[in-house]
């Protein structure tokens, strides 16, 4: 005979117990494991073990589950862990409500110490000068490109790249009022501006589009400024108390960002191979013909794969470029040390930016 939904509730109190019983048993091993990296003095944060675990898990998983919804659940376990070890501060772009800060808290999940940051050089600041552990910035975005700052910033500072994660960016025209009349003004970081230009010339051509230093920092004002508009997500809409005026307005239904997890090495050395790792780099090379084409060489020779070729202006005033270079795999991989150490033999400038598990 079926079960009642009385029943079937007891039956859930059950597993939520035995659940809870185990999940405790789990939080104990890892304080252990805190204790011994304590006496060794090794970092607390080990993202290629966390990227091991989720896929073995996903790789076990007999559903009806999904994977990805394993992925979100053990992220948020790994995440209280971890912080029994030591709390884990991250610096991103705030105030709260960015895509900067729903990027720290979908990597490292929930159990962490915020350090919202004014902009991209403070976040860069407060990772190097241990205000914060690590910071989370936006390097790229699929309707503008590169974020050029951080890219920059990456170029001179001492921290490196341990991790990624991408989002789907989607920006709503968010007021007080829920119409679109009598908007004097639109409020945006300008990446968001752009990401939403086309719908913006259609719909509002008229109207001042006007630079704030964050899409969370342009709700704020919005929200201060009745005949004002911010462009932000939902994230930053219900922190500042803001009515979606108009929904889904980038005209790339598929925006995304991807960011860049940045810490000094001191707290976490580049991560072991996790299987699907990335480098990054960043080069230069001498002004004569047919230098980038040889520096991409050994890639070929040595079949590595490069997923990003990016050139940002050296600021000489001679035409020199820097080259921003991501390839797929781990320096521990023989094929893969060999295109790097070529690569380097040949460039004028090399800069190892990173080794780190490849995002989704
Ligand atoms: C427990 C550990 O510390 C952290 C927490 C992990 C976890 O909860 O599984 C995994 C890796 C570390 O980021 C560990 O290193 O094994």
């Amino acid at each position: 005979m079926a079960r009642t939904l009385a029943q079937l509730r007891a039956d859930i109190d059950a597993v939520d117990r035995e659940l809870l019983a185990l999940l405790n048993k789990r939080a104990t091993f890892a304080n252990e494991v805190g204790e011994i990296k304590r006496a060794e003095g090794s970092p607390v944060f080990r993202p290629e073990r966390e990227a091991q675990v989720i896929n073995g898990l996903q790789a076990a998983n007999a559903g009806p589950l999904k994977a990805d919804n394993v992925a979100t659940i053990w992220r948020e376990i790994m995440s209280a862990c971890r912080a029994l070890e030591a709390p884990q501060r991250v610096a991103y772009l705030g105030p709260a409500g960015t895509f900067s800060e729903q990027a720290a808290v979908q990597f490292f999940g929930s159990s962490i110490e915020h350090v919202p940051c004014v902009s991209f050089d403070e976040v860069f600041q407060a990772a190097s000068a241990g205000t914060a552990d690590f910071g989370v910035v936006p390097v790229e975005n699929s309707t503008e490109g590169v974020v050029t700052r951080s890219l920059d910033l990456l170029l001179t500072s001492p921290l490196h790249i341990v991790g990624e994660i991408s989002l789907l960016v989607r920006h709503h025209l968010l007021r007080k009022d829920r119409s679109l009349e009598g908007i004097q003004a639109v409020l945006a970081h300008p990446q968001a501006l752009a990401q939403c230009q086309g719908w913006l010339s259609k719909h509002l051509p008229e109207v001042e589009r006007r630079a704030v230093a964050s899409n969370a920092e342009g709700a704020r004002l919005a929200a201060q400024h009745p005949e004002w508009a911010a462009i932000a997500g939902e994230r930053a809409g219900s922190e500042f108390g803001l009515h979606i005026a108009a929904h889904a307005i980038q005209d790339d239904a598929f925006n995304r960002t991807r960011f860049a997890v940045l810490c000094l090495p001191q707290v976490l050395a580049a991560p072991q191979a996790s299987g699907r790792d990335c480098v990054s780099l960043v080069v230069s090379v001498p002004n004569r013909p047919g230098a980038v084409h040889d520096l991409l060489v050994p890639l070929k020779q040595h079949g590595v794969s490069m997923t990003r070729f990016e050139s940002r202006p050296a600021k000489s005033g001679q035409w020199e470029y820097f080259f921003f270079i991501d390839v797929q795999g781990h320096p521990s991989q023989p094929h893969v040390a060999a295109a790097l150490a070529d690569l380097q033999r040949l460039a004028a400038f090399y800069k190892l930016l990173g080794t780190y598990p490849a995002g989704d």
